[in-house]
């Protein structure tokens, strides 16, 4: 089975590195100039600094060449999945898609998987997500991930064919428990990040993390998903992650909140997309869920860092 990467932002320019130790892989870019200047410079200059591209990896704008491979992972984000999905459907049908996008589409409240799902039936849709940092990936560290697909015969060649030497894939066929752990971890890492920047100390970002966690299994778990999932490295370990590197971009997000300054719209920061996606879904679903609500007050300019503090702190006592 063949491998093309669509998408050279970090991520997917990590992923190309990493598979083009075993495979030839191809790296698309929307970008004529773009792929232009990484074939010439075998380097990422834009999004990956630093780390050289290996010569198994042939740098393409031409999606009809890229999609002649068997396996196309998606490595852009998660609100522009459906638009180059549906843009080229017919380019799509029968592969399988591995979207590596983290979050929940705004529009429809769905993730990566339900949108390649409704975008192009034909194919046969995989989620690779969980802990890794694209920089960590580039420079070969070792990293496990979680590759999630409703087809275990699929399943297990996909992740004989995408693990490599120094990453390391565990299957589920859970879908929406890895898609929502990746979704929600985001949104606790933009309120740790907003937790932190104001100064409140590593006592609260514990707590907000663990009662994060809390809430994106209560959200998981009535979508249906499996609470060993969440507990794994799409839930658990990337919250774990995102929540206490400032690599992460939602948290540094966060951090620039709890500071009161600015941020870099351009950033890909998919938290703050899914924040407001995961609470109107929230409000649908009758599931309570605080700290999401919060997040989006902070993003939204509605609540100060010291209302939305003393909002959910006033909250009516329960059990854990
Ligand atoms: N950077 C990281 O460390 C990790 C990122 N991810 C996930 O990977 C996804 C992509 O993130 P990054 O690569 O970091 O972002 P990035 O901002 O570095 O790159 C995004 C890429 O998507 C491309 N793109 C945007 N809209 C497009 C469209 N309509 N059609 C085609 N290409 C389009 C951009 O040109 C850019 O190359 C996100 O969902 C993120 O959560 C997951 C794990 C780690
Ligand atoms: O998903 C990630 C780590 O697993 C990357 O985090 P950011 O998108 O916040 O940079």
């Amino acid at each position: 089975m063949s491998v093309a990467v669509l998408g050279s932002g970090a991520f997917g320019t990590a992923l190309a590195i990493s598979l083009a130790g075993k495979q030839p892989v191809t790296l698309w870019s929307r970008n004529p100039v773009h792929a232009q200047a990484m074939t010439e410079a075998r380097e990422n200059t834009a999004r990956l600094p630093g780390y050289p591209l290996p010569e198994a990896i042939l740098v393409t704008s031409d999606l009809e060449q890229a999609t002649q491979a068997d396996t196309l992972l998606l490595a852009v984000p998660m609100q522009k999945l459906r638009a180059i999905l549906a843009e080229h459907s017919a380019l799509f049908d029968g592969h399988v898609l591995v979207a590596c996008c983290k979050g929940i589409e705004l529009t429809t409240g769905l993730g990566p998987v339900q949108v390649m799902n409704e975008t192009v039936p034909s194919a046969k849709a995989a989620l690779l997500t969980g802990p890794s940092f694209a920089q960590d990936i580039a420079a070969g560290l070792p990293t496990a991930l979680t590759l999630a697909c409703s087809d275990p015969n699929l399943c297990t060649k996909l992740q004989e064919q995408l693990t490599t030497a120094n990453l390391r894939l565990y299957r589920t066929t859970d879908t929406a428990g890895a898609e929502l752990g990746g979704a929600l971890k985001n949104v606790m890492a933009i309120a740790c990040g907003a937790v932190i920047g104001a100064g409140m100390g590593d006592s609260a970002r514990a707590a907000l993390m663990t009662r994060g966690y809390a809430e994106m299994q209560r959200m998981a778990l009535a979508c249906g998903a499996k609470p060993e999932t969440l507990a794994g490295l799409s839930g658990f370990g990337d919250l774990t992650l995102t929540c206490s590197s400032e690599l992460s971009r939602n948290y540094r997000l966060g951090l620039s909140i709890g500071r009161g300054e600015g941020f870099d719209p351009s950033v890909t920061v998919e938290g703050a997309a899914t924040a407001r996606a995961v609470d109107s879904k929230a409000r649908d679903m009758n599931l309570d869920m605080p700290i999401t609500h919060t997040v989006v007050g902070l993003l939204d300019h509605s609540l100060t860092i010291a209302q939305a503090t003393a909002q959910l702190l006033a909250r009516p006592l329960k059990e854990e």
